[in-house]
């Protein structure tokens, strides 16, 4: 398969915080969830590949290219949509369009024009006047209209409601019947990728946690539920982390088949959500239990 994004020991610091030899992959034609606590790098780790900053150590491979070296032509290939608005407050809709087009080689305008339709994009009204929504929605019908192979986003839905957002995901996953896309995705709303991400890497702390498909995440890690009896008869080196109360323990483990050998169904075992896996394995969290 194309590897249409790879990162590999990818390092940068700051005062205070370090993206730690951070290494994933995104092949073509794929949904990447990038989720991970507040602070954790995701930013960071998405300026990195745009050459927003300049990574310290470590290869960035975006279409089998080097992404300095060749920057323009892969950014003539790629949709960069991010939460903090870039455009011009002042101008209109069309202003802005007609601003950022020259950029582009292949431009569509036939395609921005469907996208206005679809999005019910107001031309005439100047951006300062949009809700945050519809500069959701000017920035993707933007990032779309020049035939981007590969859309970047930061945080998309950050900020919007949730019929907005799921309007978002709709589009993103309507993307996807071309084969020919990929999107790599960052958000701490981890439920936005449960319908729709096929890859989620999960980055805390500066380090990359893990990086797997959904099918694979859900195959290996369990919620387990029980007493307290139970609690102390079983080998807590199976869990990722933990969380105990007067009546007993909610634990997540990413060995199910060890799980389910060693307990049967003596204990309540669940599937868990995106958000369980995040919450019990972030370091900070006090649940925590196993080192990584
Ligand atoms: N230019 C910079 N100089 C110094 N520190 C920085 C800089 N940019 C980011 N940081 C720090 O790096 C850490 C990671 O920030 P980053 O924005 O990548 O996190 P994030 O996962 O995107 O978080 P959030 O979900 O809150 O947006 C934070 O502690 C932040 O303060």
């Amino acid at each position: 398969m194309e590897k249409i994004l790879q990162l590999e020991n990818v390092s940068k610091s700051f005062k205070g915080f370090s993206l730690k030899n951070i290494s994933f992959s995104l092949d073509r034609g794929y949904i990447m969830g990038f989720i991970g606590p507040n602070g954790a790098g995701k930013s960071t780790t998405i300026k990195l590949m745009m050459n927003l900053l300049k990574k310290d150590h470590g290869v960035i491979k975006i279409f089998g290219l080097d992404h300095v070296q060749h920057e323009i032509p892969i950014k003539e290939r790629i949709g960069f949509v991010y939460d903090s608005n870039h455009f011009y407050e002042e101008l209109t809709v069309q202003e802005m369009k007609n601003m950022v087009r020259p950029f582009y080689k292949n431009w569509a305008e036939g395609l921005f024009q469907q996208y206005v339709k679809e999005f019910n994009l107001p031309l005439k009204k100047q951006i300062k006047h949009l809700s945050k929504g519809m500069k959701m929605k000017f920035s993707l019908a933007i990032a779309l209209s020049h035939h981007a192979e590969l859309l970047i986003m930061d945080e998309p839905t950050s900020g919007l409601d949730p019929l907005i957002r799921h309007e978002l995901l709709e589009i993103l996953q309507g993307l996807m019947e071309d084969e020919n896309k990929s999107v790599f995705f960052s958000t701490h709303i981890t439920s936005d990728l449960d319908k729709i991400a096929d890859y989620i890497t999960f980055i805390d702390n500066g380090e990359i946690v893990l990086s797997k498909t959904k099918d694979e995440l859900l195959e290996e890690y369990c919620i387990v539920k029980g007493n307290k009896e139970q609690l102390h008869k079983i080998d807590r080196g199976v869990f990722v982390g933990i969380n105990e109360n007067h009546y007993g323990f909610e634990a997540l483990s990413n060995r199910k088949m060890d799980v389910l050998k060693s307990f049967g169904d003596s204990v309540l075992i669940e599937k868990p959500t995106l958000e369980d896996i995040m919450i019990f394995s972030t370091r900070r969290s006090e649940n925590h239990v196993s080192t990584y």
